[in-house]
């Protein structure tokens, strides 16, 4: 393999930089490895890792950097972006993972200087833990990695960016930010969201004990839980910035659950027939794509911790 960039800064040290860091060294795909996170502790836990050169500052972090990656929350983007932005080295590229585009994009770019590339970027791949130490070199092994470029980006930057995932493992495709929104919201932020109300669900039902709900997790009640384990920040952030698509993917559920609902009470089995024929023939479609290599954790369980 050969060096895509001399130099790529990470900002935040969670489960996808460290992800980053590891994927990049096993494909021998960059120079060298700077990183910053804002806690004394996570650099302290990076550095015991060995992910990257730890530094104090942001600023120091992304000196002469070729490639910047944020991978912070959504909601902390601008943040460290009016941070850092003074600091970034003209023709560098700067990118994030943010799970949400649009918003990003806005809160990133009045603070991108002349010069600096900015190609936002989004990983289809995690898992619900978090940290530097959730992260391992194969999380992007064969998923997508999906590239939204601004009006005006760079071309030749985007085509770079997109070599270094390929070079982690992923798959690459394009999208504009409105789109990926809405695709995300109805992949994964409205699931999340169902997750995360169904063990509230469980938590609050008097009449069914904490235990037995652990006791008797069937396989779906399990993966609600491990998806509402997700780290809190992170999704509080996702669902805030993704707010339109979401809203817009929630109306039509609710519309559907009411629907499932009223068939229930009145004994409409046909319309629960048809229904989960519908739905079914979607699953089949994903297994003849040959796409379920993800499911029920994404295919790959994170090292044990
Ligand atoms: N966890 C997942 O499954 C996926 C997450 N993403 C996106 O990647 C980004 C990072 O997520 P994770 O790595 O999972 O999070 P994480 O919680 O594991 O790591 C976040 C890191 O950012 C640091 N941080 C938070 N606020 C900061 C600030 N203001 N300044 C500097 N550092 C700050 C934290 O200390 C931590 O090191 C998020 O935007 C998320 O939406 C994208 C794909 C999958
Ligand atoms: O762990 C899971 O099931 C996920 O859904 C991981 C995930 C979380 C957030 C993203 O933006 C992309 C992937």
């Amino acid at each position: 393999m050969t060096v895509v960039y001399d130099k790529v800064a990470l900002i935040g040290l969670g489960l996808i930089a460290s992800s980053m860091a590891l994927a990049m060294k096993r494909g021998g795909l960059v120079g060298q490895i700077t990183g910053y996170a804002r806690s004394r502790d996570t650099r302290d836990i990076a550095r015991e890792l060995n992910l990257c050169e730890v530094c104090e500052t942001a600023d120091e972090a992304v000196r002469d950097a070729d490639l910047v990656v944020l991978c912070v929350p959504v909601g902390a983007m601008a943040e460290v972006m009016a941070d850092i932005g003074p600091a970034l080295k003209p023709g560098a590229t700067l990118s994030d993972v943010g799970s949400v585009k649009k918003a990003v994009i806005e809160a990133v770019s009045p603070f991108v200087p002349d010069g600096v590339h900015f190609v936002p970027a989004h990983p289809l791949a995690g898992t619900e833990h978090s940290g530097p130490r959730a992260g391992f070199a194969t999380l992007f092994d064969n998923r997508w990695c999906i590239i939204v470029p601004t009006p005006g980006t760079d071309r030749a930057a985007v085509e770079r960016l997109e070599v270094l995932w390929q070079g982690m493992g992923a798959n690459t495709d394009e999208m504009d930010a409105d789109h990926h929104d809405l695709v995300l919201a109805v992949t994964s932020h409205t699931p999340h969201l169902i997750a995360y109300t169904m063990v509230g669900v469980a938590d609050d039902l008097r009449r069914v004990t904490d235990s037995e709900v652990i006791k008797y997790s069937a396989a779906g009640f399990r993966d609600f839980t491990r998806i509402a384990a997700s780290d809190p920040t992170m999704w509080r952030d996702v669902f805030l910035t993704n707010k339109e698509a979401t809203l817009e993917i929630l109306g039509r559920f609710t519309e559907e659950l009411f629907a499932l609902q009223r068939a229930i009470r009145t004994g409409d089995g046909d319309h629960l027939h048809a229904y989960f024929t519908r739905t079914r023939a979607i699953r089949r479609g994903i297994i003849d794509a040959g796409q379920d290599t993800d499911a029920p954790d994404f295919g790959r369980t994170p090292v044990k911790r």
